[in-house]
Protein backbone atom coordinates (compact mmCIF):
# COMPACT_ATOMS: atom_id res chain seq x y z
CA UNK A 1 0.00 0.00 0.00
CA UNK A 2 1.21 3.45 -0.90
CA UNK A 3 1.92 5.89 1.76
CA UNK A 4 0.12 9.13 0.09
CA UNK A 5 -1.90 8.88 -3.19
CA UNK A 6 -1.40 13.12 -3.92
CA UNK A 7 1.89 14.82 -3.28
CA UNK A 8 2.19 18.31 -3.63
CA UNK A 9 5.71 19.70 -4.12
CA UNK A 10 6.24 23.65 -3.36
CA UNK A 11 9.99 24.86 -4.64
CA UNK A 12 10.61 22.46 -8.27
CA UNK A 13 14.69 23.30 -8.08
CA UNK A 14 17.40 20.94 -7.68
CA UNK A 15 15.72 18.82 -4.89
CA UNK A 16 12.27 19.30 -5.62
CA UNK A 17 12.43 18.14 -9.49
CA UNK A 18 13.89 15.25 -8.27
CA UNK A 19 11.30 14.01 -5.52
CA UNK A 20 8.96 14.68 -8.50
CA UNK A 21 10.82 12.69 -10.24
CA UNK A 22 11.69 10.02 -7.83
CA UNK A 23 7.92 9.76 -7.18
CA UNK A 24 7.11 8.95 -10.59
CA UNK A 25 9.87 6.12 -10.96
CA UNK A 26 8.83 4.60 -7.55
CA UNK A 27 5.48 5.34 -7.98
CA UNK A 28 4.06 6.14 -11.03
CA UNK A 29 -0.10 5.71 -9.65
CA UNK A 30 0.92 8.74 -7.30
CA UNK A 31 -0.65 11.97 -8.87
CA UNK A 32 2.49 14.91 -8.28
CA UNK A 33 1.58 18.53 -8.11
CA UNK A 34 3.98 21.00 -8.27
CA UNK A 35 4.20 24.86 -7.52
CA UNK A 36 7.22 27.43 -7.39
CA UNK A 37 7.37 30.74 -6.78
CA UNK A 38 9.30 31.88 -10.05
CA UNK A 39 7.00 31.90 -13.23
CA UNK A 40 9.98 30.77 -15.36
CA UNK A 41 10.83 28.05 -13.08
CA UNK A 42 7.61 26.73 -13.28
CA UNK A 43 7.67 27.14 -16.76
CA UNK A 44 10.65 25.62 -17.55
CA UNK A 45 9.00 22.60 -14.89
CA UNK A 46 6.16 21.97 -17.23
CA UNK A 47 8.73 21.72 -20.32
CA UNK A 48 10.90 18.71 -18.29
CA UNK A 49 7.37 17.32 -17.72
CA UNK A 50 8.08 15.44 -14.16
CA UNK A 51 4.73 16.56 -13.04
CA UNK A 52 1.03 15.81 -13.31
CA UNK A 53 0.18 19.34 -12.70
CA UNK A 54 1.62 22.53 -12.01
CA UNK A 55 -1.00 25.22 -10.31
CA UNK A 56 -0.39 29.19 -10.29
CA UNK A 57 -0.27 29.60 -6.62
CA UNK A 58 0.86 27.75 -3.32
CA UNK A 59 -2.90 27.27 -2.44
CA UNK A 60 -4.24 25.98 -5.35
CA UNK A 61 -1.35 23.52 -5.57
CA UNK A 62 -2.16 22.07 -1.83
CA UNK A 63 -6.04 21.78 -2.32
CA UNK A 64 -6.34 18.08 -2.22
CA UNK A 65 -3.04 17.01 -1.05
CA UNK A 66 -2.78 14.36 0.96
CA UNK A 67 1.52 15.29 1.74
CA UNK A 68 3.24 18.66 0.72
CA UNK A 69 6.34 18.80 0.78
CA UNK A 70 7.66 21.92 1.10
CA UNK A 71 11.55 22.30 -1.22
CA UNK A 72 12.35 25.85 -1.14
CA UNK A 73 15.19 27.62 0.79
CA UNK A 74 15.40 27.80 4.66
CA UNK A 75 14.43 30.71 5.34
CA UNK A 76 11.35 30.53 2.52
CA UNK A 77 9.85 28.33 4.53
CA UNK A 78 7.45 30.19 6.96
CA UNK A 79 6.21 32.57 4.40
CA UNK A 80 5.20 29.05 1.97
CA UNK A 81 3.78 27.38 5.35
CA UNK A 82 1.50 30.98 6.02
CA UNK A 83 0.80 30.82 1.96
CA UNK A 84 -0.56 27.28 1.97
CA UNK A 85 -2.34 27.72 5.45
CA UNK A 86 -6.21 28.31 4.56
CA UNK A 87 -6.23 25.81 1.70
CA UNK A 88 -4.32 23.06 3.43
CA UNK A 89 -7.10 19.92 3.91
CA UNK A 90 -6.98 18.70 7.47
CA UNK A 91 -5.57 15.56 7.38
CA UNK A 92 -2.66 16.33 5.18
CA UNK A 93 0.87 15.95 6.18
CA UNK A 94 3.28 19.13 5.86
CA UNK A 95 6.69 18.23 5.50
CA UNK A 96 9.74 19.84 4.09
CA UNK A 97 13.51 18.88 2.86
CA UNK A 98 15.66 22.38 4.60
CA UNK A 99 19.68 21.21 5.80
CA UNK A 100 18.57 22.67 9.08
CA UNK A 101 15.59 21.89 11.35
CA UNK A 102 15.31 23.53 14.48
CA UNK A 103 14.25 26.75 12.72
CA UNK A 104 12.17 25.54 9.53
CA UNK A 105 10.11 23.52 12.65
CA UNK A 106 9.26 26.99 14.65
CA UNK A 107 8.42 28.87 11.67
CA UNK A 108 6.17 26.09 10.01
CA UNK A 109 4.13 25.60 13.72
CA UNK A 110 3.92 29.11 14.10
CA UNK A 111 2.51 29.88 10.52
CA UNK A 112 0.31 26.38 10.48
CA UNK A 113 -1.20 26.08 14.10
CA UNK A 114 -3.08 22.81 14.37
CA UNK A 115 -1.25 20.90 11.42
CA UNK A 116 0.32 17.52 10.94
CA UNK A 117 4.07 19.03 10.49
CA UNK A 118 6.90 15.87 9.86
CA UNK A 119 9.93 17.49 8.99
CA UNK A 120 12.65 15.64 6.77
CA UNK A 121 16.20 16.27 5.38
CA UNK A 122 17.08 14.02 2.14
CA UNK A 123 21.10 14.24 2.99
CA UNK A 124 21.92 13.95 -0.67
CA UNK A 125 22.30 16.72 -3.12
CA UNK A 126 24.62 18.34 -5.52
CA UNK A 127 25.98 21.44 -6.14
CA UNK A 128 23.43 22.51 -8.52
CA UNK A 129 20.30 24.07 -8.73
CA UNK A 130 17.64 24.43 -10.48
CA UNK A 131 14.43 22.05 -11.97
CA UNK A 132 17.35 20.61 -14.83
CA UNK A 133 19.54 19.78 -11.83
CA UNK A 134 16.98 17.07 -10.70
CA UNK A 135 17.09 13.10 -11.10
CA UNK A 136 14.99 9.92 -9.94
CA UNK A 137 18.24 8.20 -8.53
CA UNK A 138 18.96 11.26 -6.16
CA UNK A 139 18.14 9.67 -3.11
CA UNK A 140 18.83 6.06 -3.57
CA UNK A 141 20.94 4.73 -0.89
CA UNK A 142 21.45 8.05 1.02
CA UNK A 143 20.32 8.83 4.02
CA UNK A 144 16.84 10.59 4.82
CA UNK A 145 16.87 12.27 8.25
CA UNK A 146 13.65 12.38 9.60
CA UNK A 147 12.69 14.82 12.49
CA UNK A 148 9.47 14.70 14.25
CA UNK A 149 8.48 17.19 16.59
CA UNK A 150 7.41 15.90 20.13
CA UNK A 151 4.04 14.69 20.51
CA UNK A 152 3.97 14.03 16.59
CA UNK A 153 1.40 11.01 15.33
CA UNK A 154 3.03 7.73 14.92
CA UNK A 155 0.72 6.71 11.83
CA UNK A 156 1.86 10.28 10.35
CA UNK A 157 5.57 9.45 11.49
CA UNK A 158 5.62 6.20 10.00
CA UNK A 159 4.25 7.28 6.28
CA UNK A 160 6.76 10.04 5.94
CA UNK A 161 9.34 7.26 6.84
CA UNK A 162 7.86 4.98 3.84
CA UNK A 163 7.89 7.46 1.30
CA UNK A 164 11.22 8.08 1.53
CA UNK A 165 12.43 4.11 1.33
CA UNK A 166 10.20 4.19 -1.36
CA UNK A 167 12.39 6.80 -2.91
CA UNK A 168 15.59 4.22 -2.14
CA UNK A 169 16.49 6.41 0.96
CA UNK A 170 18.00 4.59 4.10
CA UNK A 171 15.76 6.22 7.24
CA UNK A 172 16.55 7.45 10.62
CA UNK A 173 14.56 9.51 12.88
CA UNK A 174 16.06 12.20 15.67
CA UNK A 175 15.18 14.97 17.22
CA UNK A 176 15.74 18.29 15.30
CA UNK A 177 18.01 19.76 17.64
CA UNK A 178 20.40 16.93 17.37
CA UNK A 179 20.13 16.90 13.26
CA UNK A 180 21.36 20.61 13.44
CA UNK A 181 24.77 19.76 15.81
CA UNK A 182 25.10 16.40 13.48
CA UNK A 183 24.26 18.14 10.24
CA UNK A 184 26.70 21.64 11.39
CA UNK A 185 29.88 19.40 11.55
CA UNK A 186 29.42 16.64 8.88
CA UNK A 187 27.99 19.53 5.93
CA UNK A 188 27.70 22.27 7.13
CA UNK A 189 31.15 23.88 8.42
CA UNK A 190 32.57 21.84 5.50
CA UNK A 191 30.72 23.88 3.12
CA UNK A 192 32.08 27.05 5.07
CA UNK A 193 35.77 26.10 4.91
CA UNK A 194 35.28 25.29 0.85
CA UNK A 195 33.80 29.26 0.63
CA UNK A 196 36.33 30.14 2.96
CA UNK A 197 39.69 28.72 0.84
CA UNK A 198 37.97 29.47 -2.71
CA UNK A 199 37.64 33.42 -1.52
CA UNK A 200 41.03 33.34 -0.15
CA UNK A 201 42.53 31.62 -3.20
CA UNK A 202 40.28 34.06 -5.39
CA UNK A 203 41.59 37.06 -3.50
CA UNK A 204 44.99 36.57 -4.20
CA UNK A 205 47.10 38.61 -7.01
CA UNK A 206 46.20 37.85 -10.30
CA UNK A 207 49.04 35.78 -11.32
CA UNK A 208 48.35 33.44 -8.87
CA UNK A 209 44.55 33.55 -9.41
CA UNK A 210 45.59 32.08 -12.76
CA UNK A 211 48.29 29.51 -11.09
CA UNK A 212 45.31 28.50 -8.98
CA UNK A 213 42.90 27.64 -11.83
CA UNK A 214 45.79 25.74 -13.83
CA UNK A 215 47.31 23.67 -10.94
CA UNK A 216 43.51 22.90 -9.20
CA UNK A 217 43.48 19.23 -10.01
CA UNK A 218 43.67 18.45 -6.55
CA UNK A 219 42.06 18.91 -3.21
CA UNK A 220 41.25 22.65 -4.35
CA UNK A 221 39.02 21.01 -7.17
CA UNK A 222 36.84 19.46 -4.28
CA UNK A 223 36.51 22.67 -2.61
CA UNK A 224 35.69 24.87 -5.75
CA UNK A 225 32.42 22.15 -6.72
CA UNK A 226 31.44 22.75 -2.97
CA UNK A 227 31.78 26.53 -3.18
CA UNK A 228 30.01 26.40 -6.03
CA UNK A 229 26.73 25.38 -4.62
CA UNK A 230 23.46 27.91 -4.43
CA UNK A 231 24.19 31.17 -2.53
CA UNK A 232 20.78 31.60 -1.37
CA UNK A 233 20.78 28.48 -0.22
CA UNK A 234 23.84 28.04 1.68
CA UNK A 235 23.14 31.94 3.34
CA UNK A 236 20.02 30.33 5.01
CA UNK A 237 21.71 27.43 6.29
CA UNK A 238 23.95 29.35 8.18
CA UNK A 239 21.50 31.97 9.34
CA UNK A 240 19.43 29.54 10.08
CA UNK A 241 21.40 27.00 12.08
CA UNK A 242 23.42 29.93 13.56
CA UNK A 243 24.11 28.34 17.53
CA UNK A 244 25.74 24.76 16.34
CA UNK A 245 27.35 26.34 12.65
CA UNK A 246 29.58 28.59 15.67
CA UNK A 247 29.55 25.71 18.87
CA UNK A 248 31.60 24.22 15.73
CA UNK A 249 33.33 26.82 14.11
CA UNK A 250 34.89 27.61 17.69
CA UNK A 251 36.36 24.02 18.31
CA UNK A 252 37.49 24.15 14.42
CA UNK A 253 39.69 27.05 14.90
CA UNK A 254 40.71 25.58 18.38
CA UNK A 255 41.99 22.49 16.38
CA UNK A 256 43.39 24.52 13.15
CA UNK A 257 45.54 26.75 15.73
CA UNK A 258 46.98 23.33 17.30
CA UNK A 259 47.98 22.39 14.36
CA UNK A 260 49.34 25.62 13.19
CA UNK A 261 51.57 25.09 16.56
CA UNK A 262 52.48 21.65 15.85
CA UNK A 263 53.90 22.67 12.28
CA UNK A 264 55.91 25.65 14.16
CA UNK A 265 57.19 23.70 16.95
CA UNK A 266 58.28 20.82 14.30
CA UNK A 267 55.84 18.39 16.09
CA UNK A 268 55.93 15.59 13.01
CA UNK A 269 53.78 12.90 15.84
CA UNK A 270 50.63 15.09 16.67
CA UNK A 271 50.39 15.53 12.71
CA UNK A 272 50.81 12.09 12.01
CA UNK A 273 48.72 11.06 14.51
CA UNK A 274 46.26 13.12 13.88
CA UNK A 275 45.98 12.34 9.71
CA UNK A 276 46.04 8.35 10.42
CA UNK A 277 43.16 8.68 12.31
CA UNK A 278 41.51 10.78 9.83
CA UNK A 279 42.64 8.48 6.83
CA UNK A 280 40.72 5.35 8.93
CA UNK A 281 37.54 8.03 8.61
CA UNK A 282 37.64 7.90 5.21
CA UNK A 283 38.47 4.25 5.04
CA UNK A 284 35.18 3.69 7.33
CA UNK A 285 32.92 5.64 4.87
CA UNK A 286 34.21 3.82 1.91
CA UNK A 287 33.33 0.30 3.55
CA UNK A 288 30.14 1.56 4.30
CA UNK A 289 29.53 2.33 0.68
CA UNK A 290 28.62 5.92 1.79
CA UNK A 291 31.76 7.95 -0.36
CA UNK A 292 31.00 9.98 -3.19
CA UNK A 293 31.89 7.25 -6.17
CA UNK A 294 29.26 4.93 -4.69
CA UNK A 295 26.82 4.09 -7.65
CA UNK A 296 23.69 6.05 -8.24
CA UNK A 297 24.96 9.23 -6.22
CA UNK A 298 24.65 10.85 -9.76
CA UNK A 299 27.40 13.57 -9.14
CA UNK A 300 27.89 13.72 -13.31
CA UNK A 301 24.25 14.82 -13.11
N1 LIG B 1 21.02 21.40 -2.82
C1 LIG B 1 21.21 20.35 -2.08
O1 LIG B 1 22.17 19.61 -2.31
C2 LIG B 1 20.26 20.03 -0.97
C3 LIG B 1 19.30 20.96 -0.57
N2 LIG B 1 18.45 20.67 0.46
C4 LIG B 1 17.43 21.65 0.86
O2 LIG B 1 16.44 21.63 -0.16
C5 LIG B 1 15.82 22.91 -0.27
C6 LIG B 1 15.81 23.31 -1.74
O3 LIG B 1 17.12 23.35 -2.23
P1 LIG B 1 17.45 23.16 -3.78
O4 LIG B 1 16.43 22.33 -4.43
O5 LIG B 1 18.87 22.78 -3.86
O6 LIG B 1 17.30 24.67 -4.28
P2 LIG B 1 16.95 25.23 -5.73
O7 LIG B 1 17.46 26.64 -5.76
O8 LIG B 1 17.39 24.30 -6.79
O9 LIG B 1 15.34 25.26 -5.72
C7 LIG B 1 14.61 26.04 -4.82
C8 LIG B 1 13.34 26.52 -5.53
O10 LIG B 1 12.50 27.16 -4.58
C9 LIG B 1 11.83 28.24 -5.23
N3 LIG B 1 11.38 29.19 -4.22
C10 LIG B 1 12.12 30.03 -3.46
N4 LIG B 1 11.33 30.74 -2.64
C11 LIG B 1 10.06 30.34 -2.88
C12 LIG B 1 8.79 30.69 -2.35
N5 LIG B 1 8.68 31.61 -1.38
N6 LIG B 1 7.68 30.08 -2.84
C13 LIG B 1 7.77 29.14 -3.82
N7 LIG B 1 8.96 28.77 -4.38
C14 LIG B 1 10.07 29.36 -3.91
C15 LIG B 1 12.89 28.80 -6.16
O11 LIG B 1 12.29 29.56 -7.22
C16 LIG B 1 13.61 27.54 -6.63
O12 LIG B 1 13.07 27.08 -7.86
C17 LIG B 1 16.59 23.84 0.65
O13 LIG B 1 15.87 24.04 1.82
C18 LIG B 1 17.89 23.08 0.95
O14 LIG B 1 18.40 23.40 2.22
C19 LIG B 1 18.45 19.44 1.09
C20 LIG B 1 19.35 18.49 0.71
C21 LIG B 1 20.34 18.72 -0.33
O1 LIG C 1 27.08 18.34 -2.96
C1 LIG C 1 27.45 17.99 -1.82
O2 LIG C 1 28.60 17.55 -1.59
C2 LIG C 1 26.52 18.05 -0.70
O3 LIG C 1 26.94 18.07 0.43
C3 LIG C 1 25.07 18.08 -1.03
C4 LIG C 1 24.18 18.43 0.11
C5 LIG C 1 23.94 19.75 0.40
C6 LIG C 1 23.08 20.09 1.42
C7 LIG C 1 22.47 19.10 2.16
O4 LIG C 1 21.64 19.45 3.14
C8 LIG C 1 22.71 17.77 1.88
C9 LIG C 1 23.55 17.44 0.85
Amino acid sequence: MLPFARVTIIGLGLIGSSVARAVRATMPTVRVTGYDGDADVRARADALDFLDDIADTAGVAVIDADLVILCVPVGAMGAVGAEIAADLPADAIVSDVGSSKETILNALTAALPGATIIPAHPVAGTENSGPEAGFATLFNGRWCIVTPPEGADPTAVERVIAFWKRLGANVETMDAKHHDLVLAVTSHLPHLIAYTIVGTASDMEEVTRSEVIKFSAGGFRDFTRIAASDPTMWRDVFLSNKDAVLEMLQRFSEDLTALQRAIRWGDGDQLFDLFTRTRAIRRSIIEQGQDDAAPDFGRSH
